[in-house]
């Protein structure tokens, strides 16, 4: 079978490496806040207009690919918004991709871990055989708030046999403290508010 090259991609930005700066006012001039959503008190941050903007989007996923030096093996995308990143790395970085799915998803065995986020709880779900013994696993989100997901997302990887190796996010909400649950695990994000 013929694998098709990546070639040149339409839409994307020319011009030679993106600086940390750039990138955090790239997204920072494309996210939306709102208030009051999904629930009274919470300042909803709004990515879908950084997706909607392909060359953008095509910037700051060329960084995330990057900045772990290509030295994973496949890329871990938390549902739903982390699957937009998640699966964009992958091509972009030839990894491939699992899936981190809302529980009642997948349809073989799993592994689960319940947990609390900013406004609700959940179960995420990651199928048990999902990685080879000791992959090298990039785990993807677009907002680290509390933490209550990504911990959970650390926890069902490790179960389920990979390694974290990197751990990105395109938006931190520091005031919310989401590093203190994840036990001086290192956190990449591209823009901290
Ligand atoms: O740090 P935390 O407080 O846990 O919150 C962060 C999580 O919240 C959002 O997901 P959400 O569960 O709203 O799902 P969605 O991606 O399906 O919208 C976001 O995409 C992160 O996964
Ligand atoms: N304030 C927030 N905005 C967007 N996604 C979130 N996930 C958890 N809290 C969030």
């Amino acid at each position: 079978m013929t694998v098709p090259s990546h070639g040149p991609i339409a839409g994307r930005v020319g011009g030679g490496p993106v600086t940390p700066a750039a990138v955090s006012d790239l997204i920072s001039a494309h996210v939306v806040d709102v208030p009051d959503f999904p629930k009274p008190g919470v300042g909803f941050k709004d990515l879908t207009p950084l997706f909607a903007d392909g060359p953008a989007f095509a910037q700051v996923i060329d960084v995330v690919a990057t900045e772990h030096g290509g030295a994973f093996d496949v890329v871990a995308g938390i549902e739903a918004r982390g699957f937009v990143l998640a699966a964009a790395v992958a091509y972009a970085s030839g990894a491939g991709l699992v899936p981190i799915r809302k529980a009642g998803k997948l349809p073989r065995k799993t592994v689960s871990a319940a947990y609390a986020l900013e406004y609700g709880e959940a179960v995420l779900e990651v199928h048990a055989d999902a990685f080879e013994p000791g992959a090298r696993v990039l785990l993807l989100d677009d907002v680290l708030a509390t933490g209550g997901t990504a911990a959970a997302a650390i926890s069902l990887v490790e179960q389920a046999g990979g390694e974290i190796v990197g751990f990105s996010v395109l938006m931190e909400l520091a005031f919310l403290d989401g590093r203190a649950r994840l036990g001086g695990r290192e956190v990449h994000a591209l823009l901290t508010v």
